[in-house]
């Protein structure tokens, strides 16, 4: 990859041997790994055993998960919250594991629409939950920095399953949570 970015580099126009970016290469390819980490992670080791049998039916909510992805479509950042709930079956999960999942999807080229899809799935088969939502507000730099260049757009992406799908009490009850500003 590294050797890759160099030629990138010199087809930018750019000195790959100037002193500011004799190690830009490398450099590039560590952080592209990082910010693609999420390809080789493993969801086990991850959630690490941290689902504990709980006589527990109401809905749990994280919100304001912040999270980084990269568009796939140009490979620039995107960027912004991710709000989770699901309902459980008797199963809870460590509340730590939930934003490690969404980080899990988040890391990877993606689409915020699949993305929001992904990290409801996972949560669903890990959790075999009554009901998994997940909503994901984000800025996409690919609509700021260049093409279209609007700075205040968001896009609001939600994957519902279960329960927050059939029912429009649970949909509702996420939906006010998200909404309204943090007790804390
Ligand atoms: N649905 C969706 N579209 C995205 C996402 N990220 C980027 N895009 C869009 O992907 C599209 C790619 O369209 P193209 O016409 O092939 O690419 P382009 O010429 O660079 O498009 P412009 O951004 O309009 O200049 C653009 O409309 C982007 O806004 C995403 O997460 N979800
Ligand atoms: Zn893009």
């Amino acid at each position: 990859m590294a050797a890759n970015m160099k030629e990138v580099l010199r087809a930018l126009g750019e000195d790959p041997q100037r002193e500011g970016l004799l190690s830009t290469p490398v450099r590039t390819e560590k952080a592209l790994k990082f910010l693609t980490s999420g390809y080789t992670a493993d969801i086990e080791k991850i959630v690490n055993g941290a689902i504990f049998n709980e006589k527990c039916d109401e809905m749990v909510v994280v919100k304001d998960i912040e999270f980084f992805s990269m568009c796939e479509h140009h490979m620039l950042p995107f960027y912004g919250k991710a709000h989770v709930a699901y309902i459980p079956k008797n199963k809870i999960i460590g509340l730590s594991k939930i934003p490690r999942i969404v980080d899990v999807f988040a890391r990877r080229l993606q689409v915020q629409e699949r993305m929001t899809q992904q990290i409801a799935e996972c949560l669903q088969e890990v959790l075999d939950a009554v009901g998994v939502g997940v909503i994901t507000e984000a800025r996409h730099f690919c609509m700021m920095m260049r093409g279209v260049e609007k700075q205040h757009s968001s896009t609001t992406s939600s994957a519902m399953l279960g329960a927050f799908r059939q029912r429009k009490d649970s949909r509702d009850e996420f939906l006010s949570h998200v909404r309204h500003n943090s007790l804390i």
